[in-house]
């Protein structure tokens, strides 16, 4: 699924409204349907209603569903506020019909006219949408801190008032809603850590607008979800041998953390990798053995990194701790490797300490920070987004892909493509998890798909496994061992 900026998301409505054709007033009349139909079928039915219009066409969704509650025997209260014009034509037929309701409308122009919201009404932001183009001040600010301050729940209609589609509004006054009633696709704001308070929960609302349009449009990010990732994984075929799925290694664990190098070793074996070494401290032996039987161990000085050309695909990092003798390790790991690898955790902090690795990396390689490593590798930026469009030129810069993990990972590919992974749930943010991504991606690029598809099909799958066993038990008791477990489900889940 593509994720359109705000002139796309235009043209789309543009594209809609030539193509099928429909009246502009007509569309507004089938968006603001879906969001009636949704408070409807999500337990607001009989509820009181205050409804803040802008005089755009977001207000003018908002008179729609004002007109559609109104005529259904809900009580509403319409506020609208002035912005020293008449409002857009779709606006204007709207508040005509309006009229003719038992709606009461109350126009707003002052400080003076913002009055105390009754406090079991349900509030419904229309007051800015997609055409915002400044950040809310005067009158609107106020109103908008009025309704957050409220205490009432608000739900917004397209985005919440304040918020830009695709660029940062931190620190400006933006509505804070419980659920936002959005259509079609995704907005960037949406994916954003920066923008959750605002967002509340996210629902997207089928408004029927053309398909046709998505071929003609390059979009500056897509969505991972299971239409992608079901394209990406490949059957397999009846004569294979475990030699056709590649034989991956895993660096990783040290005294105290081997529990990292364990569940990297036991995802990627989960992930359908032919054979797997785990180059581990002696330490370690007995309790890799014991918790991964499928893999076979090399244990030796600094993680025994010898022979290393004989592997398909490299994963290293997870628990491998920081201390300097590691930089020789990397160094030589390297020197050693050239083919795409995956690197993460330590490795990532080691590279950190010593930037002049990043460029050892070898091409096409899929590195996994977190915000803290990413910033500790990369530097810090003053929002979400300008952290992207940095993965983005970094990727470039050192021909390496970036999965930034967050509730929306991100992946930042070389050629400048971005992806928003669509699955996963807060119960993943446990320790662990990210071990279990390194040793599922590392699984697939020994499987030889592509660096890309790997981290694409990486993230998902990983993600999924967090839904599903999150479904069977619940986010708080989720640990990182269950994403293996559900891991098999999760390829199921594809097909
Ligand atoms: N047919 C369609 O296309 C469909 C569109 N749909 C809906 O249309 C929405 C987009 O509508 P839109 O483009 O009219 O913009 P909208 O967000 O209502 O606001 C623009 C107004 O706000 C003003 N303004 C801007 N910033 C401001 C600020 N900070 N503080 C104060 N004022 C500010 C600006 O005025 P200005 O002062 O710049 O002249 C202008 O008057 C979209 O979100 C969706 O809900 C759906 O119905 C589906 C079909
Ligand atoms: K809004």
């Amino acid at each position: 699924m593509q994720i359109f900026a705000t002139e796309q998301i235009r043209a789309w409505d543009e594209y809609t409204i030539r193509h099928e054709p429909i009246a502009s007033v007509d569309l507004m009349e089938r968006a603001a349907t879906a969001c009636y139909e949704w408070l409807l079928q999500h337990h607001y039915k009989g509820r009181s209603f205050s409804i803040f219009c802008g005089k755009g066409n977001n207000g003018g969704d908002g008179l729609v569903i004002a007109r559609l509650l109104a005529q259904s025997n809900h009580s509403v209260t319409v506020y609208i506020l002035e912005f020293g014009h008449k409002g857009t034509e779709d606006f204007q037929i709207n508040l005509a019909r309006l009229h003719e309701t038992a709606a009461s409308i109350l126009f707003i122009s002052s400080n003076e006219a913002i009055h105390p919201i009754p406090s079991q009404d349900v509030v419904i932001d229309a007051l800015l949408g997609s055409g915002i183009n400044r950040p809310a001040d005067g009158l609107t600010a106020e109103l908008i801190q009025h309704i957050n301050n409220s205490g009432n729940e608000v739900i917004a209609i397209d985005i919440p008032s304040g918020l830009y589609v695709d660029h940062s509004a931190k620190g400006n006054i933006v509505i804070k809603a419980r659920h936002t009633l959005s259509f079609q696709c995704f907005k960037p704001a949406f994916l954003m850590p920066e923008n959750a308070e605002s967002i509340g929960d996210v629902h997207l609302l089928d408004i029927g607008l053309l398909p046709g349009f998505l071929e003609q449009q390059a979009a500056p990010f897509q969505l991972v979800d299971q239409a992608m990732v079901s394209a990406i994984i490949r059957p397999r075929n009846p004569f294979d041998h475990k030699g056709d799925y590649g034989h991956a290694a895993i660096i990783a664990g040290s005294y105290g953390m081997m529990g990292a190098a364990v569940l990297c070793a036991r995802a990627c074996l989960r992930s359908g990798v032919g054979k797997l070494t785990c180059h581990i401290p002696t330490q370690g032996y007995t309790i890799m053995q014991v918790s991964a039987p499928e893999a076979m161990c090399r244990t030796g000085e600094n993680h025994s990194p010898h022979e290393l050309e004989k592997y398909d695909t490299i994963g290293v990092g997870p628990g491998l701790g920081t201390h300097v003798e590691n930089f020789d390790l990397l160094n030589s790991v390297f020197e050693q490797n050239r083919r795409p690898m995956v690197i993460d955790a330590d490795a990532l902090n080691l590279i950190g300490q010593e930037k002049a690795l990043l460029k050892q990396i070898p091409p096409g390689s899929i590195i996994t920070p977190h915000p803290k490593e990413f910033e500790r590798l990369f530097g810090k930026t003053a929002n979400d987004y300008d952290r992207i469009q940095l993965a983005l030129q970094k990727a470039a810069e050192y021909n390496i892909y970036i999965v930034l993990k967050g509730r929306y990972t991100f992946i930042a590919s070389p050629d400048g493509r971005g992806y928003f992974n669509s699955s996963g749930n807060p119960g993943m943010a446990t320790g662990g998890t990210g071990d279990v991504l390194t040793g599922i991606i590392t699984g697939l690029l020994a499987q030889k798909y592509s660096s890309l598809h790997a981290a694409l099909a990486g993230v998902f799958l990983h993600g999924r496994s967090g839904d599903l066993a999150a479904a069977y038990s619940s986010q708080p008791s989720l640990i990182a061992s269950d994403l293996i477990e559900f891991l098999g489900q999760a390829y199921q889940s594809l097909t």
